[in-house]
């Protein structure tokens, strides 16, 4: 069944169920619908009612929220723990179902934890080190859930179906990756009474759209009754999305494509975070280029040539990369239109900050050694 609300803007018989159950089950969810946000149908939540700066848009009780494990673990762990969880429980799975209902179909979500490892795909990226990288997240995947991942055995599928195997035999591997990839993209982290920071999953708040700087809401979970909260951090008009900050490693492309499979056409632009000077994908680069990008004429001229020289060496052009996404009989998938509108958005990120860069090196500073003429000079000046 479809994952998208009709246009009419009533619910799907999956969405309303879920504002029900949420309803019945002490959860604040009065002026929010979940609706189509964007022209791709992306869906996402909308204020029906005018929000003040400060008021409460939801609020979740954590015990329509399941903890799915310690934060640092990989998406196929956490999957492990929760299909472990709803074999285990199947009453209290069963009273989830409203839940289960709610997330979004397999095959509709991609991250780096289940992502599609066709070689044919990866070449997309035209970039050997993104390649490698989701190779070795959902090869990860494929190997917990085969056993023979290099982690503890409990962390790992079939040690933990060993005790359901008939119940475990039904769930096959696409069910498995497409749980790593949710409890890695839908799950916040949070304290648990213990203070132990764990991947929470949180009915309705996981329907939210990221968006950085700007957005309109943050999520906080009280310390006393265990519930999260989603706050509004400025007025927000009847009609308007509701979004927060997943992170704002989000705001660098690569980041975003690899663990959440969307892009951004960012203002100002913003490089990724591979072609930054000594960036890499795993560091959290929370400011805007012109804050990393070099002062001293040098080091401005050995990015500006570290951009153009990797510009040159891609295999196809912005224009080759329209017209394959604009072609009539293409047969991409939509997996592999995103990767080609993703390295697209990087080349042009990356002619934009080259001709800055060129325009900035012309008045910049130099930190060059001084020549024996200026050391000379100074000491001359010294001594008078
Ligand atoms: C926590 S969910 C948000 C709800 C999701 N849109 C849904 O309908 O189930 C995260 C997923 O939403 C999508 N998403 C979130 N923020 C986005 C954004 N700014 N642009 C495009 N897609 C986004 C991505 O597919 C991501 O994996």
């Amino acid at each position: 069944s479809s994952i998208l609300s009709p246009s009419d803007h009533e619910h799907s018989p999956e969405l309303s169920s879920l504002l029900e159950w949420l309803k019945q089950n002490g959860a604040t969810v009065k002026n929010v619908k979940i609706d189509k946000v964007r022209d791709g149908g992306l869906r996402g939540l909308v204020a029906t009612a005018n929000f003040k700066a400060g008021e409460l848009v939801a609020l979740i009780p954590n015990h329509c929220t399941v903890d799915v494990g310690h934060y640092t673990l990989p998406g196929a762990e956490l999957a492990v723990q929760l299909l472990w969880r709803q074999l285990e429980y199947p009453e209290w799975n069963r009273t989830f179902e409203p839940y289960w209902n709610s997330l979004p179909q397999w095959g509709t979500i991609y991250s780096k934890e289940n992502w599609n490892l066709d070689p044919d795909h990866l070449a997309l990226f035209q970039e050997p080190y993104l390649e490698h990288y989701v190779q070795v997240n959902a090869n990860w995947t494929r190997d917990a859930w085969a056993g023979v991942a290099a982690t503890d055995k409990e962390k790992q599928w079939p040690h933990m179906a060993a005790k359901y195997p008939r119940e475990a035999q039904r769930i096959p591997y696409e069910q498995f990756r497409h749980y790593a990839c949710l409890t890695a993209t839908y799950t916040f982290v949070f304290p648990d009474k213990n203070q132990v920071y764990q991947r929470v999953m949180v009915p309705l708040l996981d329907l939210v759209n990221h968006y950085g700087i700007g957005s309109n809401t943050f999520v906080t979970k009280n310390p006393t009754t265990q519930a999260y909260h989603m706050v509004a951090t400025k007025d927000i008009k009847k009609g308007e999305e509701i979004t927060h900050t997943y992170n704002m490693d989000n705001e660098r492309n690569d980041y975003a494509a690899l663990n959440y499979f969307f892009i951004q056409r960012l203002d100002p632009p913003r490089l990724c975070s591979i072609d930054l000077p000594e960036g890499h994908l795993d560091a959290s680069f929370p400011e805007f280029d012109d804050h990393y990008l070099p002062r001293d004429k040098a080091a401005i001229l050995a990015h500006v040539d570290y951009l153009e020289t990797k510009l040159k060496s891609f295999p196809t052009t912005i224009a080759k990369d329209d017209n394959l996404l604009s072609a009539r009989k293409s047969k991409l998938t939509w997996l592999d239109r995103r990767v080609i509108e993703f390295r697209k958005e990087r080349k042009w990120t990356m002619q934009h900050w080259a001709k800055i860069l060129r325009e900035r090196a012309k008045t910049a500073y130099s930190l060059h050694q001084m020549t024996d003429i200026e050391a000379n000079h100074n000491f001359e000046h010294t001594e008078l």
